[in-house]
């Protein structure tokens, strides 16, 4: 297969990640990955697939940014997209259509365009924060029809009477077909494409069934359709079709073991993926006469070798993945995933991700300014480190009047992770690729939601991050439990820095901040200021947070410039003064 050589080239040439692998297709655009990394880190890029479970990838960049704008963007259209959905993209952005790139030439072309449309089948780039979004729904009656189409064919024998009658042959016995009035349709996967395959065979007068364990009950009932299991599924059906993604639990999930449990002599349509198939089972039941016929659209490799065995079987009859090939489908899936580009171009979230959780634009606009406390808090966290403790556990507390179902804290808590990673990695990282970046580091991130009886409409109180068992380089952020404990509010739309360790502070969360633990005494804030204004550094507040009068005090000194570590020094030298470090913002 074309791709696959394709991507085996660039893995050696030192090229791919292994992790952003692309599944592909029809298609080289493995090598999507390939300028993903080569891309400035926070450059966005968004790619598109015009097709159901192909995907586009939308630099993440722009989710955790709310109202961030992209000048001038570059579309990048590698296949064949209708028009309507070209007219749309032009309106916002450069389109260049070029179909037929050398991978070299995609990869060159991809490292400086902020969108790539492809058609067929990325489902990575996730490691690289780069949003996947699709075209789910327009290809569905598309696929829906071609799977009748072959459910009748097959039955039939119509490919086969074709081409020997075009060889000059007259064969009426040899094609007698068979019925479908009366006969029962096993539906697998009872979604867009599974259900409307059940309502068109329900008009051929078929009793349908469908397996799906996640569909609801009353959707198959408002079609007339049971759910069954698996089993019954298999057990009852004289036709299967076959209708659920490729998943790791559906990966060659009609096997031998599975075609042990089917009635002899059923028939197999398949037009979801190839993958959800055994081949070499499925040829061997063909041949032993257990599966009567097969109907295929689609293989595990595709395009599949000449000589595969099952395609030239003859009971089997093929189609080169055609299910979503109508001109009205591929229009719609055009407009369907330019719309989706531009809104991603715009900054606004995709309703159609495939990799990343789906913030409603009214929840993130709630959001914001906790979304930067959170990175916020996870950037001074992971500065207070120290020593060789390393940092392998983060716990997030949420104080909240919300439930879990009205506070969704997935945002919040990949902006954690970017805080906490980022100052010490090359890696760029955001909603997409934030949990998947943590896991990688090893890093484990605990949540825990702690009631608080408050405002209703205020989401979050106050927000917790914790840095389990860890070594600070300031020793006064330790909380009793010996982890670094940072706790912040939002106030007045503005990030607040409330407690370190087990000292109440109240710093505005911008600039960057000294934070001296020192004896209460007086005279000390007046000494601290007489240093940096010889200093010429420019303070914008100071708060003391004290366990007591004349006991420990944290001071906190907002400056604006980074002080000269001289700076720091005098400071520290101050008799009264028993730790100090200096934090980015
Ligand atoms: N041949 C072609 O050109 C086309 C192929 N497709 C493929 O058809 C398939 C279905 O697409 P849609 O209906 O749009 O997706 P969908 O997501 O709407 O439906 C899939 C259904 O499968 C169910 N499912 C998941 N795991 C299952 C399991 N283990 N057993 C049974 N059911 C399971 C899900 O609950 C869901 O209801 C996909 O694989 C898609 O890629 C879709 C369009 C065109
Ligand atoms: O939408 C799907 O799942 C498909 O398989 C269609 O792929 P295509 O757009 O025809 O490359």
């Amino acid at each position: 297969m074309a791709a696959c050589t394709d991507h085996l080239r660039l893995q050696q040439a030192g090229h791919c990640e292994t992790a952003s692998s692309l599944y592909a297709r029809k298609s080289p655009f493995v090598g999507v990955s390939l300028p993903l990394r080569h891309r400035e880190a926070n450059k966005a890029l968004w790619v598109a697939a015009a097709n159901s479970r192909g995907s586009s990838v939308v630099a993440a960049a722009a989710l955790p940014t709310p109202g961030r704008s992209v000048a001038l963007p570059t579309v990048l259209v590698s296949e064949k997209l209708g028009e309507g959905g070209l007219q749309l993209l032009r309106k916002v952005a450069n389109v260049d259509c070029s179909y037929n790139l050398s991978l070299e030439e995609l990869c060159a072309k991809i490292s400086l365009c902020d969108a790539l449309i492809v058609r067929s089948g990325t489902k990575a780039a996730t490691e690289f924060g780069c949003l996947v979004v699709n075209a789910p729904t327009a290809n569905t009656i598309a696929a829906a029809e071609h799977g009748i189409a072959l459910l009748v064919a097959m039955a039939r024998n119509i490919p086969q009477a074709d081409s020997t009658l075009k060889a000059g042959k007259w064969l009426r016995s040899k094609y007698t077909g068979v019925s479908l009035v009366g006969k029962t349709l096993a539906v697998m996967g009872f979604g867009k494409v599974g259900s409307e395959v059940a309502r068109r065979a329900k008009g051929l007068g078929m009793t349908v069934l469908a397996h799906d364990p996640y569909a609801p009950v009353d959707r198959a009932h408002a079609i007339g359709v049971d759910l069954v299991s698996f089993d019954d599924a298999l057990a009852q059906a004289d036709f299967l079709s076959l209708h659920m993604p490729l998943t790791q639990a559906t990966s060659k999930v009609f096997n031998a073991e599975t075609f042990k449990k089917v009635k002899k002599g059923v028939r197999i349509i398949n037009v979801a993926r190839g993958g959800v198939i055994d081949e070499e089972a499925l040829l061997q039941a063909l041949d032993n006469g257990i599966v009567a016929q097969a109907a295929l659209d689609v293989f595990t490799e595709e395009p599949p070798e000449q000589d595969n065995k099952l395609i030239l079987h003859e009971n089997v009859i093929v189609t080169p993945h055609l299910g979503a090939s109508t001109a009205e489908a591929q229009e719609g899936v055009a407009v369907e995933i330019a719309e989706a580009v531009v809104g991603a171009l715009q900054g606004e979230l995709s309703g159609t991700a495939v990799n990343a959780p789906m913030v409603p634009r009214e929840v993130l606009a709630e959001l914001a300014p906790y979304v930067s406390l959170a990175e916020k808090l996870g950037r001074l966290a992971i500065q207070l480190v120290g020593g060789g403790s390393g940092v392998k556990n983060a716990k997030l507390s949420y104080l909240s009047t919300r439930s879990k179902d009205e506070l969704d804290t997935r945002l919040l808590r990949a902006m954690v992770i970017k805080g906490l990673i980022e100052p010490i990695s090359s890696a760029y990282i955001n909603l997409v690729n934030a949990d998947h970046v943590a896991k990688q580091r090893g890093l484990k991130i605990l949540e825990e939601r702690r009631p608080f009886d408050g405002a209703p409409e205020v989401p979050l109180e106050a927000m917790e991050v914790k840095i389990a068992h860890a070594e600070s380089k300031f020793s006064s952020a330790l909380s009793d439990t010996g982890d670094i404990t940072l706790e912040g509010k939002v106030k007045g739309g503005i990030p607040y820095l409330s407690r370190v360790g087990n000292f109440d502070v109240d710093i505005s969360l911008e600039g960057s901040v000294i934070l001296s633990r020192q004896v209460d005494q007086p005279g000390m804030i007046g000494k601290v200021g007489s240093i940096l204004g010889e200093e010429n550094v420019n303070i914008s507040y100071m708060t003391v947070g004290r366990t007591g009068p004349r006991k420990k005090a944290v001071v906190a000194i907002g400056v604006d410039d980074e002080p000269h570590q001289r700076v720091l020094q005098r400071i520290g030298s101050l008799p009264a003064v028993e730790e100090l470090v200096f934090l980015k913002i």
